[in-house]
């Protein structure tokens, strides 16, 4: 067994982000921009209504203003991109997400593109993944997506070394499977990357191998510490909810279980780790985006 894992605190992590921004900000206020976030909504799913409520709730925090669009669970494919095509005239909008998941009418990737790509908060319109891909350097850096980069800068901030290391990354979907691999495969950072999904044979054996696990699934639980080998980095952002047997309550689950931490010797905790730096990063792309506006990057 290794010693008692080190924990990668999102939270506090996120709090010394968001100070850091509120200067930025107040930096940006000096020369007459005030950044905005817009959010669009769709739907009542509990769950995305709490995560945009976090996002308009840091904005306060660091002076960003807030836009907010909701609109309901049985919007048409035009309404939608008619509300995307408002954002992105409105020059009170710096940059804007539409929280997903989308309603199944919607063809999400037709919602992806619509977005201008100068207001991406979230990095996820193709000319943003395409230029990760192209590996676009500073200045004309575009957005990254804020879960991937949230994770690099937790690890960064913690001082977890990654050049050299294995990381596996468990589960495939657009927001963090697949643009992280390409993020921790940047010569700065120097991963190697192994993606796995619901089609890898052997997951077990990968698991086994691995110095970082990035598990992004959403199956409560699914890592154990029968899994893993000791000293490994656990980054848990799988979010599902389940029913504590004590309390009959609707509780949030991880990907990994909680004794996995025996194992390890870095755990970001579920919730308190991954979540928060996802939101600090969206603050991080809009203010960006105003300071590519003012002139300032
Ligand atoms: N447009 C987007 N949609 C979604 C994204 C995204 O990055 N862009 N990611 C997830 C949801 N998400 C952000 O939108 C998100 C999830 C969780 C948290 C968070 O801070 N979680 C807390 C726990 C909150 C709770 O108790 O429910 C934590 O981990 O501490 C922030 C953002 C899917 N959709």
């Amino acid at each position: 067994m290794s010693p008692v894992a080190q924990i990668l605190d999102g939270r506090a992590t996120a709090a010394a982000i968001k100070d850091e921004l509120a200067q930025r900000v107040a930096v940006l206020a000096e020369r007459g921009v005030v950044p905005g976030l817009g959010t669009v909504l769709v739907g009542e799913d509990p769950a995305s209504h709490s995560y945009v409520g976090g996002k308009h709730k840091d904005c306060a925090e660091v002076g960003i203003a807030s836009i907010r669009r909701e609109l309901p669970a049985d919007v048409s494919q035009e309404e939608l991109e008619r509300t995307l095509d408002e954002l992105n005239a409105d020059p009170a909008c710096t940059g804007y997400i539409v929280q997903l998941p989308l309603p199944p009418q919607i063809d999400t990737n037709a919602v992806l593109e619509r977005i201008d790509p100068d207001k991406d908060a979230d990095g996820l319109h193709p000319t943003n993944l395409g230029r990760l891909v192209l590996n676009v350097a500073e200045p004309m850096r575009s957005p990254l997506p804020c879960t991937p980069n949230g994770v690099v800068e937790l690890l960064r901030r913690h001082d977890v070394e990654l050049a050299g290391k294995h990381v596996l990354v468990v589960g495939r979907g657009v927001t963090v499977g697949r643009p992280i691999g390409l993020l921790l495969t940047r010569k700065e950072i120097n991963a190697t990357v192994t993606l796995a999904h619901t089609g890898t044979r052997d997951l077990e054996t990968l698991l086994g191998q691995a110095d970082v696990v990035v598990a992004a699934a959403g199956r409560p639980h699914m890592i154990g510490p029968e899994h893993l080998k000791d000293g490994v980095v656990l980054l848990d952002v799988g979010v599902s909810r389940v029913e504590d047997p004590e309390t009959g309550r609707r509780k949030l689950a991880g990907d990994v279980h909680p004794d996995a931490a025996a194992r390890a010797s870095w755990i970001s905790p579920n919730p308190g780790g991954v979540g928060p730096m996802t939101r600090a990063m969206l603050l991080l792309n809009v203010v960006e985006s105003a300071e590519r506006e003012a002139g300032l990057r």
